[in-house]
């Protein structure tokens, strides 16, 4: 028994108070206590002393039910904090959700505890109601057949309010979202009377890109070098990988002696690399407007120069097939016109890849199978909880934005993009069932690519560095909760939240190298390694390239106007006829640009204002993980500044915590 002081702090924004007043209760290990209604919470922090009659002893929980007289209005609820007899100092209480209508809610203290720290059970019904309330709430949801599943719902109301954009998010996002379209609308109605006969006249409709970097691509597009270096850093570092031997389906015609001996010589030295886009052959392309698009499934083989310059060595724009001709290959030594062509096709094939296997599918969709999976099978109590819920904002409300506008029915892939109307579902259907456990974490990826090691590789090297921080971060929290093996077996919840994600959420990829069940430490690390890689570095590395790599419209053809040339025999024209239409072009450098604008509202990698552990220890691991990022994001800086094309799309302060956009 004794006076407590109890501090009560709502959102920051606008809209997070409520005039509704709220009761609370104090849950001690020996009693509890009604403190009746307090204040309303309608701004800010909000404190208040009390005297308890009652010996509680240690402070568990705190209770909390909103009163509403006439209307029930929402309360963003970021903490409670209590001092006072049984406290220790001062006893917290993360929340960081709303609290709506007038159900009681429960709010443990903040103390991560997985099942077995808590011998005497004193959160376990508190566990169970929490994910049984939780799944519920959080429900698997059905987009198409033979992909990955989404989070049920849509609209953003359909979501928990606790997954919907908050009101600065959603303003920026609208308010931006708008004014593309309007200043799209604008420029467009010039186009009626702007012809493009030629290339440079992309440059003048199209004139400046957002970025220095924007600027270089639209000077040096044409360049084989330039065009090398993207798969290695430009927008799509996915695909690159270290030949092993002559790909099957590249069959040289005769008199082709000379190219054979040539990457024959560099498969010796190990410099032979490769891009195949065999994925998307078949493809239905789509048709806009009445007009037939069309899809290409090429393969480039590329050389690794000392000086560190991946150079194209040739380019095949078909596979094979039985029974005809062996396809035409594109050497660089071509007329300029064809050789440009080619190399403009792959950019097209790259870009179907990029937005769909590497964008969309690697980033977005399995950082929301990680959020949907989480939510349902571990309470906010748990360590792992505690440790990926930062990671995971606003990612449910942008994927459902993706699915109800950009790949939807009459959605921007189907206005602009020639995989849309059904063939970019199809391409998602084919890269999920080639999707492994392997290529989501870079130090397998990137050995098994044959590109450990590449210095020139930035993605690489800056990937392989950002595991490495992220899995030291990921170590030292796990070992405070976990001292064992054994530990990590015995707990039921970790294992059901793994199963939960590779059964349901991945749709049996157990197949695919994905874990069914943790049996280590280790494995449990690299498994949040993954988690936490994916909904932060994976998803930046392939976002923040569009605004550098696309802005330059030929660089990155949403679609192709043209069948792939059967000639050499090309003209400017037949390129400039073959490249989306102003129209299109306009719409796909609207919404690249807008999609990958640096975003105001933005956290950090790391940097999260919420604090859901409480303890000395978790702080102090976090803090190593902000200093080894703040560590690494200077030395890219230093890097950057020597560089002609400077990379940072894995640079932690460019990094977004979660998936928002
Ligand atoms: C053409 C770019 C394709 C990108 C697909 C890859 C990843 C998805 C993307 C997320 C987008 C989320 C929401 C998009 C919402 C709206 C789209 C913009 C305008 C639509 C026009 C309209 O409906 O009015 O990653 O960033
Ligand atoms: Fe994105």
């Amino acid at each position: 028994m004794g006076k407590y002081t109890v501090r009560v702090a709502t959102g920051d924004l606008f809209l997070a108070g409520s005039p509704n007043q709220v009761q609370l209760w104090l849950v001690g290990e020996h009693g509890e206590a009604d403190l009746g209604k307090q204040l309303p919470p309608l701004c800010g922090k909000g404190e208040f002393e009390i005297d308890v009659p009652l010996h509680l002893g240690r402070l568990l929980m705190v209770k909390l039910r909103k009163h509403a007289v006439l209307l029930s209005v929402d309360w963003f609820c970021k903490w409670i904090a209590v001092q006072g007899p049984g406290t220790q100092g001062e006893a917290f209480f993360p929340c960081y959700r709303w609290v709506q209508g007038h159900r009681i809610i429960c709010l443990p203290e903040g103390t991560a505890r997985t099942l077995s720290d808590d011998p005497q059970n004193l959160f376990k019904k508190y566990r169970e109601q929490e994910l049984e309330e939780r799944r519920k709430v959080y429900r698997w949801g059905s987009w198409k057949n033979g992909l990955i599943l989404p989070i049920a719902g849509n609209s953003q109301l359909d979501l928990p309010r606790d997954e919907r954009f908050l009101e600065d998010k959603d303003l920026d996002f609208s308010v931006s979202l708008a004014k593309a379209l309007k200043d799209m609308t604008i420029k467009g109605t010039l186009d009626i009377i702007n012809c493009v006969k030629g290339l440079e006249d992309f440059k003048k409709i199209f004139p400046r890109g957002k970025t220095a970097l924007a600027e270089q691509v639209h000077d040096s597009w044409k360049n084989d070098a330039f065009f090398g270096y993207q798969f290695l850093n430009g927008a799509n570092p996915m695909l690159l990988r270290r030949s092993s031997r002559l790909p099957a389906r590249l069959v040289l015609p005769p008199g082709m002696e000379d190219l054979k001996t040539q990457l024959e010589k560099e498969l010796q030295a190990g410099s032979l690399f490769e891009v195949d886009f065999s994925l998307l052959d078949g493809v239905k392309p789509n048709v806009i407007i009445f007009k037939q698009q069309y899809v290409a499934a090429p393969l480039v083989m590329l050389k690794l120069q000392p000086d560190g310059r991946l150079l194209p060595m040739v380019i095949q724009l078909q596979p094979p097939r039985y029974g005809r001709a062996p396809p035409l290959l594109f050497l660089p030594s071509d007329p300029p016109m064809a050789w440009l062509l080619a190399k403009i096709w792959v950019r097209s094939s790259d870009f179907q890849l990029h937005q769909l296997q590497s964008h969309l599918l690697r980033g977005h969709l399995i950082a929301e199978v990680i959020a949907v999976a989480t939510m349902r099978s571990l309470p906010s109590l748990h360590p792992i909880y505690k440790l990926l819920i930062p990671h995971f904002r606003y990612t449910m409300a942008i994927n459902t934005l993706a699915r109800s506008r950009l790949v939807s029915k009459c959605g921007i892939f189907d206005l602009v993009v020639s995989t849309g109307s059904g063939g970019h579902v199809d391409i998602l259907q084919r890269a999920t069932a080639c999707l492994t456990y392997r290529s989501l974490c870079p130090p397998d990826d990137l050995a098994d690519r044959g590109l450990l090691g590449v210095k020139s590789s930035l993605y690489g090297q800056d990937a392989i560095r950002l595991w490495g921080i992220i899995s030291r971060y990921v170590e030292g929290m796990v070992g405070l909760f976990y001292k064992s093996d054994q530990a990590v077996k015995d707990d039921l919840e970790l294992q059901a939240w793994c199963r939960e994600m590779t059964e349901t959420g991945l749709q049996t990829a157990q197949d695919r190298g994905f874990p069914i069940s943790l049996e280590s430490r280790a494995q449990l690390c690299h498994f949040v390694t993954m988690c936490t890689f994916t909904c932060t570095g994976q998803h930046a590395s392939n976002h923040l390239g569009q605004l550098d790599w696309y802005s330059c419209i030929p660089n990155g053809p949403s679609t192709m106007r043209k069948p792939p040339p059967i000639s050499k025999d090309v003209t400017e024209k037949d390129i400039v006829d073959s490249l989306p239409n102003l129209h299109q072009a306009r719409m796909q450098k609207t919404i690249t640009d807008f999609l990958s604008r640096r975003q105001p509202v933005m956290v950090a990698l790391g940097q999260h204002e919420e604090k859901y552990f409480s303890g000395p220890e978790p702080q102090a691991v976090l803090r190593q993980f902000r200093e080894e990022l703040a560590a690494m994001d200077k030395e890219i800086e230093v890097r950057n500044a020597v560089l002609d094309l400077p990379y940072e799309y894995l640079r932690p302060s460019m990094i977004e915590n979660s998936v928002t956009i």
